[in-house]
């Protein structure tokens, strides 16, 4: 079964925030790359039934989404990025009610709630409150809420925030687990949270799919446009390449400053070439507003 999203728009007053979207998802992990504001949650929302588009189409297996009703609710799973939780509730009381508001029957909800409490890793905490959850552990009960009905589309918008680099990783190994079962959409920010799992990355600016393919093929296209080059100077120098030229990496070492400059023309004759990374593929099409939140793991 596959999704598709055509021409689709959301407009809020004079603003497009999603602008003439399209794309289809088959199966495996799909990535979502894009900014803060870049129209990520809009997208997903309206994906989710949530929001109603301004023009434009989504349809599951040929047919439209918004005409579905119930029958698309069995289908989906969706973990806001702010997801509402029960500080006093432990995991299992917490995924007894949302199974009881999904409709849910107590026998198949019981055995459900059993099997993703492991597979999320949270069944040794099962008797524990919420309130005293760490973020990560919080996410992978967002992530389990979602999955309670066996979605066959899993939207996740932004589940990475908020966790340390070690959840992160926990994080992708239950995102590539979870894949096999269907398709998921995921939001962020953070190129390596998608790199090693997405089949394919959707990159999104202003509203817009500015790219999209595998990191492999990602990574080809733009290394037809654009070059990196590595080099070591002087401190004070490096300010000036810095103001210069797109720069994703600066390093102070022993012998000096090491940059990671982004060029389509050597930048300075000791520049050496560097294989593009995805980490520069997505500095390339954002600039200086991708390493706000610059996060490596
Ligand atoms: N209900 C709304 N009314 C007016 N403008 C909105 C509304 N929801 C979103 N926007 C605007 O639409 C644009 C896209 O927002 P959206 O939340 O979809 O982006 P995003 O990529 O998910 O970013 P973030 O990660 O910060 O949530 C932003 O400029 C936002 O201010």
């Amino acid at each position: 079964m596959e999704l598709q999203i055509k021409n689709l728009t959301k407009e809020f007053k004079d603003m497009k925030a999603v602008n003439h979207v399209s794309f289809t998802m088959d199966r495996g992990v799909y990535g979502l790359l894009g900014v803060n504001g870049a129209g990520k949650t809009t997208l997903m929302r309206m994906i989710c039934t949530l929001l109603n588009p301004t023009s434009g189409t989504i349809l599951w297996g040929g047919r439209d989404i918004f005409s579905m009703g119930e029958e698309y609710r069995r289908v989906i799973g969706y973990l806001p990025q702010d997801f509402g939780y029960y500080p006093e509730f432990t995991p299992e009381d917490y995924l007894r009610y949302i199974s009881a508001l999904k409709g849910i029957k107590p026998v198949a909800a019981k055995r459900r709630i059993e099997d993703l409490l492991r597979q999320v890793g949270l069944e040794n905490v099962r008797k524990k409150k919420i309130k005293k959850f760490s973020g990560g552990m919080k996410r992978r009960l967002g992530i389990a809420q979602a999955m309670l009905n066996r979605p066959r589309l899993l939207i996740l918008d932004e589940p990475t925030s908020g966790l340390d680099p070690k959840e992160r990783i926990r994080f992708r190994n239950l995102i590539s687990e979870l894949a096999e079962e269907g398709i998921i959409l995921l939001s962020t920010h953070i190129v390596s949270d998608v790199e090693s799992i997405a089949n394919e990355i959707l990159f999104m600016r202003e509203g817009q799919i500015i790219d999209s393919g595998s990191p492999a093929e990602l990574i080809e296209g733009i290394s037809r446009r654009v070059k990196v080059w590595e080099c070591v100077m002087g401190k004070q120098e490096a300010e000036i390449y810095r103001k210069r030229y797109c720069v994703s990496n600066l390093k102070i070492e022993a012998e000096g400053a090491r940059l990671r400059i982004l060029s389509e023309v050597q930048p300075c004759p000791q520049a050496v070439q560097s294989p593009l990374s995805l980490e520069d593929a997505f500095l390339y099409y954002f600039g200086e507003k991708a390493g706000e939140e610059h996060v490596q793991v």
